[in-house]
C-alpha cells in the first residue's frame, strides 16, 4: 500500500486515523505492528482486511486492486482470503465452538457438509480444542476462545492472518502460546500481521512497523532478518 489516507467522519467530527502509510508485505512473512495508542494500527489492520475503507491512496492485495472492488467482491475476497484474531476472540455466543468454527464454510464452501465436519474437527484437533465441540463460548476460558478464533481465521486456508491484539486479555504463559500458534501457522505458507503493544512479542516478527499519529516511520518499516 502506498499514500493510504483514512478519515473516520461522524457529523461534524472527523479523525484522520492514517495520514500517509507506505508499506509493502511480502508473501509468507511475519510482520509485528507496534505504536502508540490512538496511532492508527487497529484502523491499519481493518484497512488491510477490507472492513474499512480507505479514502486516497492505493492497495494491492495480491495484485489486485482494492479500490476497484464492489461491495461483494470485497466480502468474497475477505472471506476466502483472509484470517481474522481479534483480541476479544469474537466468537458468537449463540453457537457452539464447531459452529463457530464452521460459519465462514456456509458462505465460501462448496464441500460437502460432511466434509466440512472433519475439515472444522480437525482445526480443532490443532489447535487443542477438539474436546470443547459443543460448548458454548462463555463456557471456555480465554486461553480457549481464542484457539476456536484461531481455528475460525483458518478454516478457509486463508493468505492473510491478520491478528490484532491477539494475546491482549492473555495470561503472559498463555499469549506466549497462541503467538506460538500464529507462527506455526505462518511457517504452513500464511502471511502473518499482528498488532502489539508488547515489544518481547513484536521481537519475534520478522519485521516490525512502528504506526503513530496515522503515518509509518520515516524508515518504513524496520527490517530485522
Ligand atoms: N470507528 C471510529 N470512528 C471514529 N474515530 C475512530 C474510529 N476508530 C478509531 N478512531 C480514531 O482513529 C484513530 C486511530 O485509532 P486506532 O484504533 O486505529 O488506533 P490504535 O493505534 O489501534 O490504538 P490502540 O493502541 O489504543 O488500540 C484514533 O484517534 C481513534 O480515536
Amino acid at each position: 500500500m502506498s499514500q493510504l489516507c483514512k478519515t473516520y467522519r461522524a457529523g461534524e467530527i472527523q479523525t484522520s486515523a492514517l495520514k500517509s502509510v507506505d508499506l509493502e508485505i511480502h508473501s509468507n512473512e511475519s510482520l509485528a505492528i507496534t505504536g502508540a495508542s490512538g496511532g492508527g494500527k487497529s484502523t491499519l489492520l481493518a484497512v488491510m482486511g477490507l472492513l474499512e475503507s480507505f479514502d486516497s491512496g492505493r492497495y494491492l492485495l495480491n495484485g489486485i486492486d482494492v479500490k476497484q472492488l464492489s461491495f461483494d467482491e470485497a466480502c468474497r475476497i475477505r472471506n476466502r482470503y483472509i484470517g481474522f484474531v481479534f483480541q476479544s476472540f469474537q466468537l458468537i455466543e449463540s453457537m457452539s465452538v464447531q459452529d463457530n468454527v464452521m460459519l465462514p464454510l456456509r458462505y465460501g464452501s462448496k464441500k460437502p457438509v460432511a466434509e466440512q465436519v472433519d475439515w472444522v474437527h480437525f482445526l480443532l484437533e490443532q489447535v487443542g480444542m477438539s474436546h470443547r465441540l459443543t460448548h458454548r463460548p462463555s463456557q471456555l476460558s480465554g486461553g480457549q476462545q481464542q484457539r476456536v478464533a484461531i481455528a475460525r481465521a483458518l478454516v478457509m486456508q486463508p493468505l492473510l492472518i491478520l491478528a490484532d491484539e491477539p494475546t491482549g486479555n492473555l495470561d503472559s504463559k498463555t499469549a506466549v502460546e497462541i503467538i506460538d500458534l500464529l507462527f506455526k501457522l505462518q511457517s504452513f505458507g500464511a502471511t502473518l500481521v499482528y498488532v502489539t503493544h508488547d515489544s518481547a512479542l513484536a521481537e519475534q516478527a520478522q519485521r516490525i512497523v512502528q504506526i503513530n499519529d496515522g503515518e509509518t516511520g520515516v524508515a518504513g518499516a524496520i527490517s530485522r532478518r
